[in-house]
C-alpha cells in the first residue's frame, strides 16, 4: 500500500511504529558522509500535490533506523509553494510536540555550557527558535523585523533571500551593547537574511560569533557567507538540494 504525506503519521512515535513494519531496501546509505534511511517504493512518503519528506540528521552518531525515519519525518517540501523552490516547510515539525520538543532539545544542548545575554531572530520564522532558547538560557530575545513593523527608532538594511527581497529593521535600543549574542533562524539558504540581520545587530553594537539554524541548504552559499563574516554556524540539519538524488533515494 502506497504511504501518502497524508497518511504519514505526525506523531513521531507513530512514525516509529509504522517504520517498524515497513522493509527499507537500503536500511542505511552513507551519502555525501550522512547516514540516509530509504523507503521501498511501497512506502514512499510524497503525495499527489509534489510533496514529499526528506531530511537528515548532521549528526553521524545518530545513526539508528528509528532516529533516522524520526529525522527524515520532520519537515515537508512542496516545490510548488515558491516558484524554483524546494519550500522546506518546518511547521510539519513544530506542530507536532514531540517533533519540536526533540529539536529544541537538540539546539539546548548544544549551547548547555555556553552563556548569552541575549538571542536575536528574524521575522518571521527566526522567532520561534530565539524564543526557545532565550527562555532556556534566561536571556533576552532581540527581534529583526520586516520593514515597518517595529515600533521606535530603527536601523534598516536591504537583504535578498532565495526568493525575495526585503528590508529588514532592528531597533538598536533592544541589543545589549556589547552583549554576547546568538543568532537562530530556522532556515539558512543563500544566508542573504541571516548576513543583513547579524550586520544590523553588530551596528548596534551586539556582538555576534554563532549563529544557530534548523535546517541549511549547503549548495545555496549561506554557510560560507557566515564563515566569511566570522560567523560559527550549528545546523541541526542539511538538505539535499539535489532532486534527481532525492528521487532516487524515495523512488519517487
Ligand atoms: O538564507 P536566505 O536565502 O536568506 O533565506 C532564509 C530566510 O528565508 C526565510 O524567511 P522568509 O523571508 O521566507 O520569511 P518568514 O520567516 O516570514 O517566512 C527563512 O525563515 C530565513 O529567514
Ligand atoms: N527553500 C526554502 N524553504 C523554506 N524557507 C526558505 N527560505 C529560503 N529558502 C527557503
Amino acid at each position: 500500500m502506497a504511504t501518502s504525506l497524508a497518511q504519514v503519521p505526525s506523531n513521531t512515535q507513530e512514525a516509529d511504529q509504522l517504520h517498524s513494519n515497513t522493509t527499507a531496501t537500503s536500511p542505511e546509505q552513507n551519502i555525501k558522509g550522512y547516514q540516509v534511511v530509504q523507503r521501498e517504493t511501497d512506502g514512499k512518503w510524497s503525495d499527489s500535490n509534489g510533496m514529499s519528506l526528506v531530511g537528515w540528521h548532521k549528526d553521524t552518531s545518530i545513526n539508528t533506523e528509528q532516529s533516522l525515519m524520526r529525522a527524515m519525518s520532520l519537515f515537508t517540501f512542496n516545490s510548488t509553494f515558491k516558484s524554483n523552490v524546494r519550500f522546506c516547510d518546518i511547521f510539519s515539525m513544530t506542530s507536532d510536540g514531540a517533533a519540536f520538543q526533540y529539536c529544541c532539545d537538540e539546539f539546548i544542548e548544544e549551547y548547555k555550557d555556553q552563556t548569552f545575554d541575549q538571542m536575536a531572530g528574524t521575522d518571521a520564522r527566526g522567532f520561534i527558535l530565539g524564543a526557545v532558547l532565550a527562555h532556556q538560557y534566561g536571556a533576552g530575545f532581540v527581534p529583526i523585523r520586516k520593514l515597518g513593523k517595529l515600533p521606535g527608532e530603527v536601523i534598516r538594511l536591504d537583504s535578498t533571500s532565495e526568493y525575495a527581497k526585503n528590508k529588514l529593521e532592528l531597533n538598536p535600543s533592544h541589543v545589549k551593547k556589547d552583549g554576547k549574542i546568538l543568532f537562530t533562524d530556522d532556515l539558512l539558504a543563500t544566508g542573504g537574511t541571516a548576513q543583513s540581520s547579524i550586520k544590523l545587530i553588530r551596528q548596534a553594537g551586539g556582538q555576534v560569533e554563532q549563529a544557530a539554524f534548523l535546517i541549511s541548504i549547503p549548495k545555496l552559499g549561506g554557510e560560507k557567507k557566515m564563515t566569511d563574516m566570522g560567523v560559527k554556524v550549528y545546523t541541526l540539519f542539511e538538505m539535499e538540494d539535489n532532486q534527481s538524488v532525492i528521487n532516487e533515494w524515495f523512488n519517487i
